[in-house]
């Protein structure tokens, strides 16, 4: 079984119950699960040998919440290369603003540009079509938990 860290953005609390739900599934599959709610460089550079799960909304025009936003600075700015990290993306956002899911393309974009390796396509919660984002999570959440290997 694997060890996943959970880094969590949120402004208004959904993105964390999706979370919250994620450790749940990912647990009830045997892996061991820590969740960040502003989640830290030195988290980060544990999991990324491991694997990360990043569940974050959208805010501004297409921005990362302040809950998350350092962290994508500090990774940014210094660790750089990361090709040994394997993680997967459920971004939160509302497909009546011009940035659908910002927030969270803009950590995969970064990831990705850093040699990490996506497990799975990412996942787009739309608020205008669900109120209740963590039952749209837990399927998707379920597969991407059978491919921790
Ligand atoms: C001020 C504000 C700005 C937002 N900007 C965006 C945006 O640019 N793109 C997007 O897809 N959603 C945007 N949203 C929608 C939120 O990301 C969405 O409602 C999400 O479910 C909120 O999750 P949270 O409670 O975890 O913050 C915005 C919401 C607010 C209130």
């Amino acid at each position: 079984m694997a060890e996943v860290g959970i880094f969590v953005g949120t402004v208004y609390g959904n993105a964390l119950l999706v979370a919250e739900e994620a450790e749940t599934v990912l647990k009830g599959q045997g892996h061991e699960v820590k969740l960040f709610e502003e989640g830290t460089l030195e988290a980060w550079q544990y999991y990324r040998h491991h694997f990360v799960l990043i569940v974050t909304s959208t805010t501004g025009q297409g921005d990362l919440p302040d809950s998350i936003a350092p962290l994508y600075t500090a990774i940014r700015d210094t660790v750089g290369y990361q090709p040994e990290l394997r993680y997967g993306v459920i971004a939160l956002g509302d497909i009546s603003y011009d940035h659908f899911c910002g927030g969270g393309h803009k950590l995969d974009d970064l990831l990705q540009e850093q040699g990490a390796s996506r497990i799975g396509e990412m996942l787009e919660i739309d608020a205008m079509e669900t109120a209740e984002p963590e039952t749209v999570a837990v399927p998707w959440v379920e597969k991407w938990g059978q491919l921790l290997k």
